[in-house]
């Protein structure tokens, strides 16, 4: 199978991603756990290969990790695993064909992307590449990465150092030879990834909180540009030779992505929220009388509307529920299949609301798809009126990191002002939270954090051809048209 996917016929490869090394032994098992706790990240397919030594066999599905990988059956024992849930940013939609882990063999290579790299094709080497019909950014890194060991002779590590420098863009990966487990982040350190330890077995994955649900310590997390390898001699760490990269770790994991127990940069995504919807309270208030309640957009804007209603002295009801299991809607594959996502998992509950002023928090506003649904849910179940408050400033710019939105014209802030904004989805009034005050949310270094969906301040050159300067909605916290109260005013519709 000369460098060929190890079986064409099945589900080829399989953004979240997780990795274990230790004495050989069911390790496919635990690294199905970290992907179930990292399901969140992706749900379009799940998969995990398991290396025997001089082999990697493989598994992948369509769908969430009970649906792609309902058992392990086939998954032999061996010294190391590599897994992956994918939300696609590139290349091929289909749910078989994009699956990861990528498995190539001669010589065997597994390997785990989240992110998304930058014009992929213009990557040295990357003309010389067969990429076949399933082309994604995560395939042709692991072909290139494959050439470099088999043409050049290189082992994983130098192969790593070899390719990597080449590519632009964000890389969060776990990777296997069969024998050794080796992670890397790239020199911006755009994606987390974190590395922990359960007993005498190692284990990387993208988030702390998928080290602890299988009982791991978390030990610390991968500095951008490293490169960290663990095998029976132990671990060894290197950098990639970047010069002059600086870090850019995504702020939004803070507001969406990552899990609200989950730590990134040894700071408390839960704390950054909770700061966030108090920040937002202090800045964006609904006053007047009768007083309002809170209602949390389910499931990520609870703890920043806990926030909001800690600091407000308001009381958060459920006035909206997510019966059963609904997954998130944001990372569903098309803006169909997210409306009904929406639709389907959040029902409203007219007793929480009927005859009340609401406060209704979501943590993002990003292409409008949940807003546009829910507050005219609200309104229907009785709401005396809604009042829109994100915890998060507009997301008007595309990013090409690993979140699909390169499409400028979807993103709705970027495109409305905040009276449009404000009247297309039905409230009468929006607020966002400013950059500032969620960067001081956030914590740490203000410079080491990618804005650039927020800002239009991008850390790296964008795709050629894209259109990072969408015209910008103004205006401060928004009135439909003959609605009611207002708030202060603030600056590019942001709460200051
Ligand atoms: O403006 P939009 O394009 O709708 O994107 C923003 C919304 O999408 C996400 O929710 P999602 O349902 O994906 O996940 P959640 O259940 O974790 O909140 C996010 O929490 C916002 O609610
Ligand atoms: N969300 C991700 O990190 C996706 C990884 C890769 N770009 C893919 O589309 O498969
Ligand atoms: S553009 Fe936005 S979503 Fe993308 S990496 Fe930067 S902060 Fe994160
Ligand atoms: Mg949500």
């Amino acid at each position: 199978m000369n460098g060929d996917r190890m079986d064409a016929d099945k589900p080829r490869e399989a953004c979240g991603v997780a990795g274990v090394w230790g004495p050989a032994g069911h390790h496919a098992a635990v690294v199905r756990e970290m992907l179930v706790a990292l399901q969140h990240r992706g749900q379009e397919s799940a998969g995990i290969a398991v290396g025997t030594g001089d082999a990697l066999v493989a598994r992948h599905g369509a769908g969430t990790v009970s649906e792609a990988l309902p058992d392990l059956e086939g998954l032999p024992l061996g010294p190391v695993a590599v897994g992956h849930v994918r939300y696609a940013t590139h290349g091929t939609r289909d749910a078989l064909a994009g699956a990861q882990p990528v498995v190539l063999d001669r010589p065997p290579l597994a390997l785990a992307h989240n992110g998304t790299l930058v014009d992929p094709h213009t990557a040295p080497g990357a003309d010389a590449v067969d990429l076949g019909e399933w082309f994604t950014d995560s395939e042709l890194l692991t072909r290139l990465l494959l050439a470099a060991r088999a043409q050049k002779g290189l082992d994983t590590v130098a192969a790593l150092h070899a390719v990597l420098p080449g590519l632009k863009g964000a890389y969060a990966l776990v990777v296997s030879d069969g024998h050794r487990l080796y992670g890397v982040r790239d020199p911006h350190g755009f994606r987390p990834l974190a590395v922990g330890r359960r007993g005498d077995t190692w284990l990387l994955a993208s988030e702390t909180a998928a080290i602890t649900a299988v009982g791991g310590d978390v030990v610390r997390e991968l500095e951008p540009g490293e490169v960290l390898s663990i095998g029976p001699q132990g671990t060894a760490s290197s950098r990639l030779e970047v010069p002059d990269a600086k870090t850019a770790a995504c702020l939004f994991e803070y507001v969406y992505f990552a899990r609200a127990d989950s730590h990134l940069s040894g700071r408390s995504v839960y704390q950054a929220r909770f700061r966030a919807g108090q920040a937002l309270a202090d800045h964006a208030p609904v006053d007047g009388s009768p007083r309002p309640v809170v209602v949390a957009t389910p499931e990520t804007a609870r703890v920043a509307a806990d926030g909001y209603a800690e600091r407000a002295g308001l009381t958060v009801v459920q006035g909206l529920l997510r019966p059963g299991q609904g997954g998130r809607s944001f990372i569903a594959r098309d803006q169909e299949a997210r409306h009904h996502a929406v639709r389907r998992k959040l029902s409203p509950v007219p007793a929480a609301v009927a005859g009340r002023r609401v406060v209704l928090v979501d943590d993002s506003l990003v292409r409008g798809t949940t807003m546009r649904t829910v507050a005219r849910m609200l309104r229907d179940a009785g709401a005396l009126e809604v009042h829109l408050r994100v915890a998060s400033p507009p997301y008007r710019w595309p990013c090409f990191y690993g979140i699909d939105t390169g499409r400028p014209e979807e993103l709705l802030a970027a495109r409305l002002s905040m009276t449009e904004l404000a009247g297309q989805l039905d409230c009468d009034s929006v607020a966002f939270l400013s950059l500032d005050r969620l960067l001081e949310a956030a914590g740490g270094d203000r410079s080491g954090y990618c804005t650039a969906c927020l800002t239009g301040r991008y850390p790296t050159a964008t795709p050629a051809g894209a259109f990072p300067a969408p015209a910008c909605a103004t205006g401060p916290v928004a009135a439909a048209p003959g609605a009611g109260t207002t708030t202060a005013l603030a600056s590019q519709g942001t709460a200051e």
